[in-house]
């Protein structure tokens, strides 16, 4: 794909659309948030972030007519065999909110003690190159982490004042944007994605 060509971001999530925004500029993609299409937020229904994602670039490649990339993603925590995992924005249940799935995080992991709250982001990005392309891009990526016992930052979005990250001494919420972007699940699968495309 040159790069030139316009792509919609198939998503509704306003962090996940800044994120993009911010890695793909300097690459020079013209990006388009799916709401510019009217694309509805599509149900969920895979058991994988990959089925959850291609539904959704499928969803908005065929309503916008243009390529799309789909991030589908979630917060794994060892001490809960892998949940929230794919249920991660939903977690707390509906409307989804960042600020319920945060407490029930906390309260899932009120008895486990320090050392002992390993959790990985990931990130699975899908680009189909239209709504019916056989051949989808896929690139599956995570960040390692731990839970905080109590939240540490304003910055990212999700789950992000929560998830400490060892290599830098921070939380994700207080690394720079353009740190979490250089370390995250997200940034390094669009890299990834992105060196495809050449
Ligand atoms: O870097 C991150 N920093 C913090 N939290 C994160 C991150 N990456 C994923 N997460 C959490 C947010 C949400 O609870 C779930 C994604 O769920 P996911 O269905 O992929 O996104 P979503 O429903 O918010 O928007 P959409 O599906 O329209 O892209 O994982
Ligand atoms: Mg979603």
């Amino acid at each position: 794909m040159n790069e030139t060509q316009p792509l919609v971001l198939a998503s509704g999530n306003a962090g996940k659309l800044r994120e993009f925004a911010e890695l793909l500029a300097p690459l020079g993609y013209t990006v388009h948030p799916q709401a510019d299409f009217d694309v509805p937020e599509v149900e969920e229904t895979g058991l994988t972030f990959v089925e959850n994602a291609l539904l959704k670039a499928r969803e908005a490649a065929r309503i916008s007519g243009l390529p799309a990339l789909a991030d589908d993603s979630g917060l794994a925590v060892e001490a809960l065999q892998g949940a929230p995992g794919i249920y991660s924005a939903r977690y707390a249940g509906e409307p989804k909110s960042d600020e319920a799935n945060n407490r029930k995080l906390l309260e899932a992991l009120a008895d486990v003690p320090e050392g002992q709250r390993s959790a990985r982001y990931w990130c699975v990005l899908v680009l189909l190159r239209h709504a019916e392309d056989p051949v989808p891009e896929i690139v599956q990526m995570s960040w390692e982490g731990e839970i905080l016992a109590h939240p540490r930052g304003a910055g990212g979005f999700g789950y992000d004042p929560l998830f400490w990250v060892p290599e830098s001494g921070l939380s994700a919420a207080e690394l720079s944007a353009e740190e979490k972007n250089r370390l995250s699940h997200r940034g390094r699968a669009l890299r990834q994605l992105v060196e495809r495309l050449r």
